[in-house]
């Protein structure tokens, strides 16, 4: 029999991404809404009680809306949006955490799949919080840049038609100046911090593809390890996850000339893990498809564990860039 799955939002940019993996597989047979009532909560009341699992690729108001119409206590959720990350009850929908998260996921009802910058800041911060290395209190900062696609069909839309030839969209942008970033929250808890960390994001002018940067300081650690021996540590953490993968320290051989892109893991559902450095300053470059592991890969990874089955399955997506 087959999985019946229904995505809430499915016209989105997240939505497509995940349609664009769901398709190629025979396992899952998607609810479909009638267009015209796509907004109408009568309509997406009925699709979301009669499924198994359900996607939610929604602004956040309409996430809580949406798990507010579920009352078929058999359907499982998963959460692309903001709204559920720190919620009581709901599981934090990144397997590679810990030693733990996969069976939490697996047996979840309700999983929040992480935001695109703060996976690629938990995946650099928690193995050094969980092996000692930041206490709680270490003054963490983070920057971030990411392609358009990161802020949804209506930047999209901005960058590659209504505003197409503005020259303000042609450079990099900085962001969330209040310095209170929709991610902080997530950040802050999932690696048990006293403070979220100042974060600065970007909005580049390209598609698709991030990089998040965490510089630290080696005399601040609360153990003496250089650059190298931070790489090492990634290593030993996520041995054998199939979607990690930690890039030998300071190898700049895939670069060009030096310079580094964002796009490198577009199209796939891996995060790199860069180590750079000298005896005194580290910087960890995390490499992700916001749209991947950003999102929608993340989502699909989440609902085979749920499913009981490889959590490998259907995870190339369709790569624009
Ligand atoms: N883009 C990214 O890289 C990432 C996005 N996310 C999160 O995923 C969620 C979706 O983002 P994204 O796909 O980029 O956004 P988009 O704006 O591209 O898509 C949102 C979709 O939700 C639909 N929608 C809006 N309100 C309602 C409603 N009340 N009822 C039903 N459908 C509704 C929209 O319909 P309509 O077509 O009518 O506008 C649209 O299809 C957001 O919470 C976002 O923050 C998470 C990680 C990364
Ligand atoms: C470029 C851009 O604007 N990106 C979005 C993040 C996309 C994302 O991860 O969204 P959710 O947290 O809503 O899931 C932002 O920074 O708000």
């Amino acid at each position: 029999m087959k999985h019946r799955i229904f995505v809430d939002g499915r016209h989105g940019t997240t939505g497509l991404e995940l349609g664009a993996r769901l398709a190629a597989r025979d396992d899952v047979e998607q609810i479909v809404i009638d267009p015209e009532k796509h907004r109408d909560p009568a309509a997406r009341k009925a699709c979301l009680n009669e499924a198994e699992i359900v996607f939610l690729c929604l602004p956040d108001a309409a996430a809580r809306e949406a798990v507010a119409l579920i009352e078929n206590p058999a359907v499982r959720v998963i959460d692309a949006s903001t709204a559920h990350r720190t919620a009581s009850g709901w599981i934090y929908g990144f397997p590679e955490l810990d030693k733990a998260q996969r069976g939490k996921i697996r047996t979840a009802s309700r999983v929040a799949v992480p935001g695109c910058h703060a996976t690629g800041f938990n995946a650099a911060v928690h193995p050094l919080r969980a092996e000692g290395v930041l206490t709680a209190d270490y003054p963490l900062t983070a920057q971030s840049i990411s392609g358009y696609s990161g802020a949804g069909k209506a930047m999209i839309a901005q960058y590659e038609d209504t505003r197409k030839d503005d020259p303000a969209l042609k450079s990099p942008r900085l962001y969330a100046l209040g310095l209170h970033h929709k991610h902080l929250p997530e950040m802050q808890a999932i690696n048990a911090l006293e403070k979220p960390p100042l974060f600065t994001p970007m909005v580049g002018p390209y598609r698709q593809g991030m990089l998040v940067l965490l510089p630290l300081r080696r005399e601040l650690l609360a153990k003496d390890l250089d650059a190298a021996a931070v790489r090492e540590l990634y290593a030993a953490y996520y041995q054998g996850e199939p979607f990690i993968r930690v890039i030998p320290f300071d190898d700049q051989s895939g670069f060009d000339g030096g310079y580094f892109g964002a796009d490198g893991a577009n199209g796939t559902n891996r995060l790199d893990l860069f180590v750079f450095g000298h005896d005194e300053e580290i910087l960890v470059v995390s490499r992700l498809d916001n749209l991947g592991k950003g999102a929608s890969g993340a989502a699909v990874q989440c609902m085979n564990l749920m499913l009981g089955i490889d959590e490998r399955t259907a995870l190339v997506g369709a790569a624009h860039f």
